[in-house]
């Protein structure tokens, strides 16, 4: 059996049959196995190894034939460990205690004659999500003194934009921060921020798609008294009142050609003239700016000038949507449905596993913004101590569970591996095809195979 990322697995297999237990072994090379046979044995392993995964057979002594110690552990185990995995061996068509232990907390089930491929598989994902579980619990209780407040990263692609916000945050470089809307971009400017020498300093935010034209230049220069029927008096812009701070200018695409070549003007010079002003003003800011449009594109189509795209990108953050990654969104979900369940005083617990399964699987395109209104709304209406796939109210969505099949098992690796290295490489083929390790031709082919775009 493989490993999960970096760790080794620590799995309790609970089996008073030795040939299965010596089978079961035998599957589970690569992990750290402990064997028990009975209801004592299994809690006293419990203890000593502290397994994320454990397999239970239901059918102990003094029951073997029964169930009644089976699910007398089950509980025991729940109460004592509350994060362990559970995955219950049952007898063959034995439905009704599958769904029985489910109901009480077991993570799935299994029938014998078991397969111990398709256990493996099991076993892997239920260590997974104890792993991630673990690293949001870390994260979690490492808030109070993380500059990284409330942000919830636990996928490899965020971890890597926070270690940029961190770098480019004592740097004083002017940034632009890419990404679709509701990726957290506003979040990260503030950590940014909090992480920067300017930390005491005002951060003054700007969404230049919310003010109209007329009222933007304002808003950012500034304007003398009597500069226009109204300016009744002297007025700062925002960019004098970030001075010696951070000035954050959202939805940087839609800011007006006009504007735009004064804000370059701006941004060389350093200095301010506010409407209906003569003077020039010195102003030390930092700036950050940010958008979900694709710049060169609006360049190529005469709305954006070149030369201030290059102005404002000094070094780039580029945030990666919800959909490409799928370790987040679970456990963005549980962080909100924890949030929404304290505010409004809920006695909402968790997610079904359909509802987990769902949430990995649609594509969200409002992002984390989207997942956390979705959440909060079905912690709100929720009658019970679990949110269900109806609950999030996401209409028919094709989900994307890992197969048991392993033939499909491999193609979809093999899939996700290829659209990795495509995103990561930023289309450049030749390079995709180098992370890959394969030639440019086999992965041209897998590119068709897969239907990826190029
Ligand atoms: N990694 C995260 N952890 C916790 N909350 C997050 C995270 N990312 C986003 N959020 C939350 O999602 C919501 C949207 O985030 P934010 O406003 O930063 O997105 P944005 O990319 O700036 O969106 P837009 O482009 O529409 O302005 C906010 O409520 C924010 O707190």
């Amino acid at each position: 059996m493989t490993r999960v990322q970096e760790d080794t697995i620590k799995l309790l297999v609970i089996e008073d049959d030795p040939g299965l237990q010596r089978q079961l072994r035998w599957s589970f090379e690569g992990c750290e196995v402990v064997v028990a046979s009975d209801y004592d044995t299994a809690l006293k392993e419990l203890e000593q190894a502290a397994p994320q995964v454990v397999t239970l057979d239901l059918g102990l002594p003094p029951d073997p034939g029964g169930t009644s110690e089976g699910f007398r552990l089950l509980d025991e185990i729940l109460s004592r460990a509350p994060d362990t995995k559970i995955i219950v061996v049952t007898g063959h068509n034995d439905r009704d205690n599958a769904v029985r232990a489910i109901g009480r907390g077991a993570y799935d089930f299994f029938e014998k004659p078991i397969d111990p491929d398709l256990l493996t598989l099991t076993v892997e994902r239920a260590a997974k999500l104890a792993r991630l579980e673990r690293e949001y619990r870390k994260l979690a209780i490492a808030v109070p003194e993380s500059p990284f407040g409330e942000l919830i990263a636990v996928s490899p692609q965020m971890l890597e934009v926070c270690r940029s916000v961190e770098k480019l945050a004592p740097a004083d470089v002017t940034t632009l921060i890419l990404g679709e809307s509701g990726t957290g971009k506003e979040v990260l400017v503030r950590i940014l921020h909090s992480l920067s020498n300017r930390s005491t300093r005002r951060l003054v935010a700007i969404n230049c798609a919310a003010i109209p034209e007329a009222l933007l230049e304002s808003e950012l220069f500034g304007y003398e008294k009597g500069a226009f029927t109204g300016a009744v008096k002297t007025t700062r812009g925002k960019i004098e009142t970030a001075d010696r701070g951070l000035l954050f200018l959202d939805e940087i695409g839609d800011l007006p050609l006009s504007l735009q070549a004064k804000l370059l003007r701006f941004l060389q010079e350093r200095v301010i003239e506010r409407i209906g002003g003569r003077q020039e003003i010195p102003v030390d800011v930092r700036v950050i700016c940010a958008t979900h449009q694709d710049l060169p594109k609006l360049i190529k189509d005469g709305r954006f000038r070149e030369d201030l795209y290059y102005r404002i990108n000094e070094a780039t953050i580029n945030v990666p949507p919800l959909r490409e990654r799928q370790d987040d969104a679970v456990v963005l979900a549980r962080a909100f449905l924890n949030r929404f369940a304290a505010r409004h005083r809920k006695q909402v617990k968790t997610f079904t596993r359909q509802a987990l399964t769902i949430i990995e699987s649609y594509e969200w395109p409002g992002n984390v913004r989207e997942l956390e209104n979705r959440v909060k709304r079905a912690v709100v209406m929720a009658d019970g101590r679990e949110i269900t796939a109806a609950d999030l109210e996401l209409g028919e969505v094709e989900v994307r569970e890992t197969p048991f099949d392993l033939r499909e098992v491999r193609e979809l690796a093999e899939m996700q591996a290829v659209k990795r290295a495509v995103h990561h490489s930023d289309r450049n083929l030749s390079r995709a095809a180098e992370l890959l390790g394969i030639t440019r031709p086999t992965l041209y082919n897998l590119m068709k195979k897969y239907k990826i775009p190029n």
